[in-house]
């Protein structure tokens, strides 16, 4: 019997022959959001993503003091204006949205409580709030290092020079690079230890850097000087690490996929499915009108650090389930602080339908074995419910749990997948 709240993963019947239009990257469009909320004047968001994650960024904007409007265009985010008072964050599970905001209520007058999900209080933000400290910042928790905590601004900061470490998660060195410009003297990060996602950070500078900051880099030092931000403009790119299913489904399935938008050059860790898919054997082409992958039936094992780009894990381990030889996936240990412990959850569920997939000290092992129908639990985890929905390609009868937790990042996952199989 199909669990209730739960969605039957479709089987790949013909070869696939799809044109699939992914939503705004998230990374992109909550950045977009912050760094429009720092700026002197309103900037129009184009094309951001709209799902629950996007949304509780301005939600957490507006109580910061920065308020937005949708318009035909896109989202108009006005800059922070000052406020007193005590105001609530909700953070629901968005990393982006906990890690993000707090250096802004630092840089504001009010006090702000931050909270959120069961999930989001087994998150880690001890290493941003020390650094958030050692800046000068007001700040409570209850010492576990995760939410709920509260932050006093004191109406501005000055700045300088801190030691952080990034190795839990690159949002902290995210959280502090975006802020800085806002900081009078702007702020200098010393990194201890290694930060994953570097595509992440790169973004981060990147997008400093059109909206009039002038980041600098030295290693594992970065120095961003205070400036006035400004952009009138800014367009989001569609979210390369959500067409992460879709990409590899032809590998599954047979078939091509055509990626419509896929930028030419970006910082998204997404883009790395290009090499990945075609180190298993995909035709991969990228030209003006997207990226082009046809999958040729045969899944060799592979062996995939993944450090960089760590929030593709769950679909490349669905993926790897079907290749006729061991594979390994390392250097992704810091998944145990995302929305779930992502490592955890991929060996339990993987194994209950009839996979061979263990944790090791930094990753996965997964020793090809056949699979079978089952309910696949999924953690309020987005991603898991797109690593069930690649399940089903091949395995009849894969229930994939509380499908809606997609909504994080892709309202529309289950319908566009319905279409990858079934174009109209
Ligand atoms: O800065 C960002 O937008 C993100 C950074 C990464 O976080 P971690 O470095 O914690 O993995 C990534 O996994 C997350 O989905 C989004
Ligand atoms: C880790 C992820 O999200 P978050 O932005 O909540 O950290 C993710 O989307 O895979």
């Amino acid at each position: 019997m199909p669990e209730q709240n739960s969605w039957t993963a479709p089987v790949a019947g013909d070869k696939i022959d799809a044109t699939i239009r992914v939503p705004g990257s998230k990374s992109i469009t909550n950045r977009a959001y912050v760094l429009a909320a720092l700026s002197a004047e309103p900037t129009l968001v184009r094309d951001p993503l709209d799902s629950r994650d996007a949304r509780l960024m301005l939600a957490a904007l507006a109580e910061l003091g920065a308020t937005s409007e949708h318009t035909a265009d896109g989202v108009l985010v006005h800059p922070l204006t000052p406020g007193e008072g005590e105001v609530s964050i909700a953070l629901g599970n968005a990393g982006t949205v906990a890690r993000f905001t707090p250096a802004l209520a630092a840089l504001g007058a009010r006090t702000v409580h931050f909270d959120g999900d069961a999930a989001i209080r087994r998150r880690p933000v001890a290493p941003l709030l020390t650094a958030l400290r050692a800046l000068g910042t007001d700040l409570d928790d209850d010492g576990r290092g995760a939410p709920p905590f509260t932050i006093r601004g004191s109406g501005g900061l000055p700045g300088g020079e801190v030691e952080l470490d990034s190795s839990a998660s690159s949002q902290f060195l995210s959280a502090l690079l975006l802020a800085a410009p806002a900081f009078s003297s702007g702020v200098t990060v010393r990194l201890v230890g290694t930060a994953p996602s570097e595509p992440h950070i790169a973004m981060t500078l990147d997008m400093l850097r059109r909206f009039g900051a002038a980041p600098e880099r030295d290693r594992d030092r970065f120095h961003v000087p205070p400036a006035s931000l400004s952009l009138a403009d800014y367009t989001v790119e569609p979210d390369l690490s959500t067409a992460a299913p879709f990409v590899v489904a032809p590998l599954l399935a047979g078939g091509t996929v055509r990626i419509a938008g896929w930028p030419r050059e970006t910082t998204q860790p997404g883009d790395w499915l290009r090499s990945l898919v075609r180190e298993l054997g995909a035709e991969v082409t990228l030209d003006d009108s997207g990226l082009t992958v046809t999958g040729t039936g045969r899944l060799p094992g592979a062996r995939f650090d993944l450090h960089e780009v760590g929030e593709l894990t769950p679909v490349i381990a669905a993926l790897l389930c079907f290749a006729d030889a061991p594979s390994e996936i390392s250097g992704v240990a810091h998944l145990r602080g995302h929305e779930t412990d992502r490592l955890a959850a991929l060996a339990t569920e993987l194994t209950a339908l009839g996979g061979d997939v263990s944790e090791t000290e930094d990753g996965l092992r997964i020793t090809p074995a056949p699979l079978h129908a089952g309910v696949f639990h999924t953690y309020d985890d987005h991603r898991l419910v797109m690593a069930g929905a690649v399940l089903g390609l091949r395995v009849a009868g894969v229930e994939v749990e509380n499908p809606a937790t997609v909504g994080k990042t892709f309202p529309g996952f289950v319908e566009a997948w319905h279409a990858l199989l079934d174009p109209a």
